[in-house]
């Protein structure tokens, strides 16, 4: 048998809208989460710099995450003899943590196989920008459990899992992994409401999908990141609970209201600018605005050790970055200006009509420097496999 190799681009995700309700213990895992009601949205991106000598834009090349995986033709009897490798460019963390092989450990744990190849050989490009709220690693861990499912079950002869088992692996891995496998057809752009504590994916009208890929049509969508600064979720979770907040998680009440509010269209004051919002970035402007945050405010801890109160500082400077960007993006005649998910990165939708190169000079002056991004609604479906 030749080697199977398999290859496919990983896309980002952006939170249109995202409600963060109380803290909850997850009954099966003992873990402590939120409940969440988010309107997420699946995007590719290319990265875009201003070469100031030529005057041009310079664009890289256009998707997400790269990821392969090959399968090598000798096999073995039993699942503990496999050999998993992963080459991780730059590696977001240890091999064994990544979230690729987290994936394929807990799939191969699932599949019943009589044999399996020797060797199972991964290797990842990271372009999404990480800890970011773009979701990277788990678009990254979605789509290794699909192109596992693609190539082991012919290779092995055996079924492949069914979709009910991949999302329940998928939840295992982590929260906004489900959104990543799920299956939205031809549809140029994935959107759908992600509840619980997010793993719970589910579609909206087509009617409200057909509205918002007509809206959207009339902007172009650009995502910046300030270089530098990254918000870990979990300790943003953290931070959320020191405020007194009222969510509302009723995805079918916040849909009833959004059809009416599109005909406007965007613009910052416009009703569903107004009306769709991030839980935390309010919390993100609530920190910044102190004038001096107590180190128990910022999650630092109240240790009177220096070294804390100087990360803790930085931290502080940073969410005043995060929470002066929309404005300035406004002041740029951004129609819509928002962060993703935790954050740091931001969404930002310009009106179609506007200069590119106008965009980026004026993106490029922002005081702290931004990795800037053009950006697409994608399906997340996509992908290649091919035999070599
Ligand atoms: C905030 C969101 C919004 O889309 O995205 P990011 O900003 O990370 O991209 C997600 O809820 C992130 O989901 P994900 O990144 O998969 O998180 P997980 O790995 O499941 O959890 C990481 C940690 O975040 C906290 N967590 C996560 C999800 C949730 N609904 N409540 C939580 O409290 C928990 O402390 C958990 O230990
Ligand atoms: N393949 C992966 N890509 C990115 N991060 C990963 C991956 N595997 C594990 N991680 C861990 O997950 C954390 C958050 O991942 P990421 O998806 O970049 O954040 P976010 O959900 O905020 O966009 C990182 O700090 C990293 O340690």
């Amino acid at each position: 048998m030749a080697i199977l190799k398999g290859r496919t681009t990983c896309p980002a995700k952006i939170n249109l809208h995202l409600a963060v309700g109380e803290p909850y213990i997850e009954k099966h895992s003992g873990r402590s989460f939120h409940r969440i009601c988010t309107l997420m949205q699946g995007v590719y991106f290319q990265g875009v710099r201003l070469n100031e000598d030529k005057d041009q834009l310079e664009w890289e090349e256009q998707g997400g995450d790269l990821l392969e995986l090959e399968l090598s033709p000798e096999r073995v009897q039993s699942r503990d003899e496999v050999q998993l490798t992963l080459e991780a460019q730059p590696a977001p963390c240890p091999t064994e943590d990544n979230l690729v092989c987290r994936a394929a450990k807990a799939y191969v744990e699932r599949l019943d196989c009589r044999f399996w190849p020797q060797r199972m050989h991964f290797s990842l490009k990271k372009r999404i920008p990480q800890e970011a709220g773009l979701g990277g690693g788990s678009a990254n861990a979605a789509i290794t459990l699909k192109l596992l499912n693609r190539l082991l079950p012919p290779y092995c002869g055996s079924p492949a899992l069914s979709v009910d088992t991949m999302s329940e692996l998928a939840a295992g891995l982590g929260s906004d992994v489900p959104f990543f496998l799920r299956d939205f057809g031809s549809f140029p752009g994935s959107l759908a409401w992600c509840l619980g504590r997010g793993e719970q994916v589910v579609s909206l009208s087509e009617r409200l999908v057909e509205q918002w890929q007509e809206l959207q049509s009339q902007y172009r969508l650009w995502l910046v990141k300030p270089r530098g600064i990254s918000c870990p979720t979990g300790e943003m979770y953290r931070r959320l609970d020191s405020r007194p907040r009222r969510a509302e998680l009723d995805h079918l009440m916040l849909e009833r209201q959004l059809s009416g509010l599109m005909a406007e269209g965007l613009s910052e004051n416009s009703p569903l600018v107004r009306f769709l919002h991030n839980d935390f970035s309010l919390a993100v402007r609530a920190l910044a605005g102190r004038e001096c945050p107590g180190a128990g405010e910022t999650g630092a801890g109240e240790t009177g050790d220096i070294e804390q109160e100087k990360q803790t500082a930085e931290k502080y400077q940073d969410f005043r970055v995060l929470a002066t960007l929309p404005q300035y993006l406004y002041s740029l005649a951004a129609s819509w200006a928002a962060m993703s998910g935790s954050g740091s990165s931001f969404f930002v939708w310009f009106p179609a009509g506007l200069s590119q190169m106008e965009i980026l000079k004026g993106l490029t002056a922002f005081p702290h420097p931004l990795e800037i991004f053009a950006g697409q609604s994608c399906s997340v479906t996509t992908g290649q496999y091919h035999l070599e």
